[in-house]
């Protein structure tokens, strides 16, 4: 998961890796050792065809039996004279010539017998010479049968081995069948005739799941649509980001539908050689259809399906005619068969238009990150079959875990049982799964590191100054965990903020106090210690994207108003924006983002200046025990501030039944069940949500959800330009706010927190002017959002009730919500 809510001290940028961290980059280019496995296949053929001429000729070799000597004709002669010939044969060209042999001298070991041949010369009277001198004499008679054999074996033995050596190997190599193998479909290897994946096992998606459902209906019953004249669609395209369950859909179509599942990813198309991509896409459509009906399932369809212009690293040939044989293939094809395509990618915006227009992919089917309730359903089907106790509240999780998707999820579930497995207990228990969600997020605890004492008081301020901002903020999240405890993936400590409710909009009063957070830990640093360190490199990162999404897309400042001058690329990866601007534009948004954070800056040193003895005592606390709840936290607070503690008067009850009333679309009812939401529990029981939320963690959540719902309207930037400043500002004013809430309720109604109200109105008003267009804004934020609410492990909910006795009710909030690039996924 990319979010996270957390603020940590970002030790791994400051003081250890500050050194020798060069760039280190030079070696280990791709590819350094071995070669290509086609090239070593060449050569072992090679290898192959050499070694089997050689035993070849050594063969013959041994068939012929005897060693032969070619001599001159006198020397031919010399021998008869000599007696030592005892035969020979006369053939048309030369005279073999067979010597006395003397196989006495070693009966058991006898000399290699040597023949000789020499060249026949026109010598009338060698007959009656050899007859002379006894010698045997042969004619020759023509053997034409071991001639052939002689060729069979010299010739074509030899290319036979050879040829089947070749068809073996590239067998091998392309594993499929085919003339050469090549070019033959491996979609035949991933056929599953039952996936065994229902819909049921997939949870949360259910807009995904309706569309699919009547997807399914087509394939069930064909005929029944083509009887009408309907034409059945051809493909479905799952667009979302990684790990939300693309795949997993997909089987579920088939397996609901009962057909055979056809998969393979789009790079399985693609071949060394031009031309076997598409007959691929051929043979897959052939041999679709023959078992028709059936799914074709094609995931990461980016890898052919990337769009011809040459803008997304178009123009490699291969890739071309894959996707035209794709292309072509799909409007060849008689859907009333029933043959449906599936498609899974995470970028849709590089696809080719050809392959999104009706009649191929006619749908696009969004499967985005799991909502509130979308996670614990998550949550609830992976738990099924681990066991766990009654301590276990899916719903704290869930709220905990804004951002993640389904298959995080899956992991913590895992990574919660293997913990109980470690600490030799039975069954999972929620602090199991709070821990993994920690891991997750922050990796485990680096229990050796030893930190010097002052290090540790450099820490233990700077993540107080984080929580102490957001404490004496109104528009912050609650603070559920405090600790110094440095954890493996480079955090030397960190302030665990969980949401009350999950938030799909941020306005701009909560995109400053955000800010003023994020910083709070630098200023921390400065005020107490007169100097600065390298820890808060990641506080300054996250809060100048914030800062420059809030210049560049979210229109919040006033000095370019709305102006767009960034856009997303590859949403549901990691949600790089551009600049889409000149640079002189560019150098003034530079100057602008810097004016937002010197400004945040000195309202988070003006905040803690102000609070300096709160500071020093929850910070000598902090040092002592390491990590410190949300609830130990907002105690010493109060008693600091004079405020009194809340009562604890809740009803669980009334909490949940909010969750399952979420509804994803934002309708006008959700808009007023937000509004009033707020309105209602603070008024009259303030407290009373808050601690809910924290004593039981998941209560608060499924508020949080309708409001979201309701958020999604971009419009919040309208009000919130005009107001945001200068409500940010009073905010702020940290005294005010001790003063003025003494219960909790206070700042929900007063003016105080003003922003409250505002926000209700300004919604409401927002979702009237332009429900649509604020959907598209609401989603991207809402992915920023998430991840970093995400973060808190809300083991301590008595924070977020502090919250609501604060001034500024919910606590900080720094990492969290619209973090724009990084916290996409
Ligand atoms: N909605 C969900 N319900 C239940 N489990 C899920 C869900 N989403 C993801 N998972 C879990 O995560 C795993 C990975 O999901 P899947 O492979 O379907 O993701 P994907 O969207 O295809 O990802 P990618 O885009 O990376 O291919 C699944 O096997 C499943 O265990
Ligand atoms: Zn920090």
């Amino acid at each position: 998961m990319d979010n996270n809510n957390l603020n940590s001290y970002n030790g791994g940028n400051g003081y250890n890796n500050g050194q020798g961290g060069g760039p280190g980059n030079g070696q280990g280019g791709p590819g350094g050792g071995g070669q290509p496995p086609k090239k070593q296949n060449l050569m072992l053929l090679l290898v192959a065809a050499l070694v089997t001429l050689v035993c070849m000729s050594f063969f013959m070799k041994m068939l012929s039996g005897v060693s032969n000597q070619e001599i001159t004709y006198n020397e031919f002669l010399e021998k008869v004279d000599a007696g030592e010939v005892e035969s020979v044969e006369i053939t048309d060209e030369q005279i073999n010539i067979v010597p006395k042999s003397d196989a006495k001298e070693n009966p058991f070991m006898p000399a290699e017998e040597i023949t000789y041949y020499t060249g026949r010369v026109e010598d009338a009277t060698l007959i009656s010479h050899l007859l002379e001198k006894d010698v045997k004499i042969n004619g020759e008679i023509p053997d034409n049968s071991g001639f052939l054999l002689s060729i069979l074996l010299t010739y074509v033995l030899p290319f036979v081995v050879i040829i089947f050596l070749f068809n073996f190997l590239m067998k091998k190599m392309s594993g499929g069948g085919g003339p050469m193998g090549v070019g033959k479909s491996n979609a035949k290897v991933y056929v599953q005739k039952e996936t065994g994946v229902t819909f049921k096992d997939v949870a949360g998606e259910d807009e995904a799941k309706e569309s699919l459902v009547e997807v399914v209906d087509f394939l069930h019953n064909p005929g029944r649509y083509s009887k009408i004249g309907a034409k059945l669609p051809k493909g479905a395209l799952l667009v979302g980001p990684p790990g939300t369950g693309k795949t997993l859909l997909a089987k579920a179509v088939a397996g609901e539908a009962h057909v055979p599942f056809f998969s393979l990813t789009g790079s399985d198309f693609i071949e060394l050689y031009v031309g076997v991509g598409a007959s691929r896409v051929r043979d897959l459509f052939k041999e679709a259809t023959k078992n028709a009906p059936c799914i074709i399932f094609i995931d990461e369809i980016d890898a052919i399906g990337r769009s011809r212009d040459s803008k997304y690293g178009g123009g490699n040939e291969e890739r071309e005619q894959t996707l035209n044989q794709l292309l072509s293939e799909m409007d060849g094809f008689d859907s009333s068969r029933g043959i449906l395509i599936l498609g899974a990618t995470n970028r849709p915006e590089i696809l080719d238009k050809a392959l999104l227009r009706p009649g191929r992919f006619d749908r696009q089917i969004i499967v985005d990150k799991p909502d509130l309730k979308g996670r614990v359903e998550i949550l609830k089907v992976h738990a099924k079959d681990v066991l766990m106790d009654d301590t276990v509240d899916f719903d704290a999780i869930a709220l905990a875990t804004s951002g993640a998707v389904g298959s995080d999820l899956a992991n913590m579930i895992n990574e919660a049982a293997i913990n109980a497995v470690k600490q030799g207990r039975d069954y999972v228990c929620q602090k199991d799964l709070f821990e993994a969600v920690e891991q997750v997020l922050v990796g485990k605890e680096k229990k050796d590191r030893i930190m010097s004492k002052e290090e540790r008081r450099i820490v233990s301020y700077h993540e107080v100054g984080h929580a102490l901002v957001s404490a004496l903020q109104k528009n912050s999240e609650p603070v559920q965990k405090i600790t110094i405890v440095p954890r493996t993936m480079g955090a030397l400590g960190y302030v665990m903020q969980v949401p009350e409710e999950e938030k799909f909009l941020n306005t701009k009063a909560e995109l400053h106090d955000m800010l003023v957070g994020l910083l709070a830990g630098r200023a921390a640093e400065e005020i107490v210690f007169d100097t600065v360190t390298t820890g808060a490199s990641n506080d300054i990162e996250k809060a100048t994207s914030i800062a420059r999404a809030m210049v560049t897309q979210y229109g919040m400042s006033e000095k370019f108003g709305l102006i767009g001058l960034q856009t997303v690329e590859s949403q549901y990866l990691d949600g790089r924006a551009v600049m889409n601007c000149s640079d002189v534009t560019a150098a003034e948004v530079d100057s602008e983002v810097m004016r937002i954070l010197k400004e945040c800056y000195a309202k988070a040193l003006e905040l803690l200046g102000g609070n300096r003895a709160v500071m020093d005592k929850i910070a000598e606390y902090l040092i002592e025990k390491e990590t410190i709840t949300g609830k130990e936290f907002m105690k010493i607070y109060r008693r600091e501030k004079g405020i009194p503690e809340p009562e604890e008067t809740e009803t669980p009850e009334e909490a949940r039944p909010r969750i399952s009333e979420n509804t994803p679309s934002v309708t006008t009812a959700d808009i007023q069940k937000t509004q009033d939401a707020p309105a209602q529990p603070q008024e009259e029981i303030v407290p009373k949500p808050w601690d809910l939320h924290f004593q039981q963690t998941q209560n608060s959540a499924p508020a949080g959800e309708n409001t979201a719902g309701t958020q999604q309207m971009p419009a919040g930037q309208q009000p919130m330009g005009q107001t945001p400043a200068s409500a940010g500002e009073a905010n702020a004013a940290p005294a005010g706010n001790g003063s003025d809430r003494p219960d909790g309720n206070d700042w929900w109604s007063s003016g105080e927190s003003g922003i409250p109200g505002q926000d209700l109105n300004f919604f409401r008003t927002e979702e009237n002017g332009n429900g649509s267009d604020s959907h598209q804004e609401g989603s991207s934020e809402q992915a920023a959002g998430q991840p970093e609410n995400g973060t808190d492990a809300g083991s301590t909910p008595d924070d977020g009730a502090a919250g609501a006795g604060k001034p500024a009710g919910p606590v900080g909030r720094f990492s969290n919500t619209v973090l724009p690039p990084t916290d996409r996924k």
